[in-house]
């Protein structure tokens, strides 16, 4: 039995470059990422997600601008939590991401994406979202630097994935 909770995963993208952040603390400290973090409860996922983004980088996004394109799932040996990382693009929104205290922001090109400094499982859906499919992982890791084992589909709509999903 696993402890699921649920997190987002905000990628902020244009025609030719993708904003990551370098994380300065916590989970994932020192690696590029997109901007996130845990679902508060009486928070929707979606609710969760512009404010994340918003306290990692200043960046507000409206609602209906952000697209959830992805589900993650991550586990790790010996550990009863499941990770639920619920993946959004955003294409559109307001301000100028500036650093703060959790994430230094940068503009990265589709081709210099910094994976040896990322999640190992980064450079196995990125290119999923880069040529906009939507897609589901799950990840079994050793550890944070061993993927054990994985599983990764590309998606016909996230609405009918997760209606289907139990
Ligand atoms: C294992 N492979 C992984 N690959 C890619 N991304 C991963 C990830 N594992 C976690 N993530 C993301 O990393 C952020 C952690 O967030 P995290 O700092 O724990 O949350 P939150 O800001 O609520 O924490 P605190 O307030 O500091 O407790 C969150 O976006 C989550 O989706």
């Amino acid at each position: 039995m696993f402890l699921k909770k649920v997190y987002t995963l905000v990628f902020l993208r244009n025609e030719t470059q993708i904003l990551l952040g370098l994380k300065k603390r916590g989970f994932g400290v020192n690696k590029w990422n997109g901007f996130g973090g845990k679902v508060e409860q009486n928070e929707t996922i979606i609710d969760a997600a512009i404010r994340e983004l918003k306290e990692e980088c200043c960046v507000v996004v409206n609602k209906c601008d952000l697209k959830n394109i992805g589900h993650l799932e991550f586990t790790f040996e010996g550990d009863s939590l499941l990770m639920d990382v619920r993946v959004f693009s955003a294409s559109n929104y307001q301000g100028v991401p500036v650093e703060t205290e959790e994430m230094a922001p940068k503009w990265y090109g589709y081709d210099e994406v910094p994976f040896d400094n990322m999640w190992p499982d980064d450079r196995i859906w990125f290119p999923y979202m880069v040529k906009n499919k939507l897609f589901f992982g799950k990840f079994h890791y050793k550890g944070f630097d061993t993927i054990l084992n994985y599983e990764l589909q590309e998606l016909k709509s996230m609405e009918t994935f997760y209606k289907n999903k139990k």
